[in-house]
């Protein structure tokens, strides 16, 4: 008996109504094929500068669980790689599956793994506030971490242990002092493309920088993931897993390579 696994069988209610935007044309994930990808030498290397202290809660906002900074200045910065000024950290959160093997949104030569990290900045030179910038062309830049299944990592344990205090939609636990950077891989490699918010609006204002190498996560971590509901207290229990939008047609793009 051949077993076929469908990712996301049972698409959230979320994407099921949006599972595309009428004309787009840059719309994200994708399927990043390597050898499609073009080594682009004037991409610098990303610079990362958060500070722990602009840190501010978690919150289950009813398709993950999301940490939010304070992005009144330039405290929490990214800059470099492809981009032509700094963006400020605004949040971060994740997209995984109800098992290991699915889980991300974007994948690489059609691997697909147990999740993936987003976070999220936005332009303060051209935007006044987040909410503008999600409506601008390069209003976001999102940084795409991917998870795989193995040894337990300790920075994210701080986070783990936050999520029973936010497993219903709509619950918010402080959260302070935390530095992103920990959840970074320690290689500098990346892909760069122009795509989406895979959430609705869905608008095309994201530069996605996608890191290469994933950072390792244990079981039980992404077993605490998948504790959290997609749902209100009082309200018929739904986990939340499988909270990923399916692959988008590349169209006319090209993914560009920090690494040869
Ligand atoms: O605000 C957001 C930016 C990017 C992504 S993928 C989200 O889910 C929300
Ligand atoms: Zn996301």
């Amino acid at each position: 008996l051949c077993t076929v696994l469908t990712r996301g069988f049972c698409l959230h209610p979320l994407w099921q109504s949006e599972l595309s935007v009428s004309g787009g044309t840059r719309q994200s994930p994708i399927n990043i094929q390597w050898r499609d990808s073009v080594y682009d030498p004037h991409l610098k290397p990303l610079k990362i500068h958060y500070d722990p202290t602009t840190c501010l809660y978690i919150w289950n906002n009813g398709y993950s669980f999301q940490v939010e900074f304070d992005d009144s200045a330039d405290k929490s910065v990214i800059m470099g790689g492809p981009l032509e000024n700094h963006y400020r950290l605004k949040q971060f959160h994740f997209h995984w599956g109800a098992i290991n093997e699915w889980g991300s949104e974007h994948m690489v030569d059609s691997k697909v793994y147990p999740a993936e990290l987003h976070l999220v900045h936005w332009n303060p030179v051209t935007s006044t506030s987040f909410e503008e910038a999600i409506m601008e062309n390069n209003g976001l830049v999102v940084i795409g971490v991917f998870l795989k299944l193995g040894a337990h990592h300790a920075g994210l344990q701080k986070l783990v242990d936050a999520l029973p205090a936010v497993k219903h939609k709509d619950t918010i636990v402080e959260f302070d002092v935390f530095d992103p950077s920990c959840l970074m891989p320690s290689c500098p490699d990346y892909w760069t493309y122009d795509g989406s918010l895979t959430t609705p609006p869905l608008t095309e204002s994201v530069t996605w920088i996608i890191k290469k190498t994933p950072i390792e996560v244990d079981q039980n971590q992404l077993e605490e993931f998948r504790m959290l509901l997609f749902t209100s207290a009082g309200e018929e229990e739904k986990r939340m897993v499988d909270n990923f939008r399916p692959l988008q047609p590349l169209m006319n793009r090209t993914v560009r390579s920090s690494f040869r």
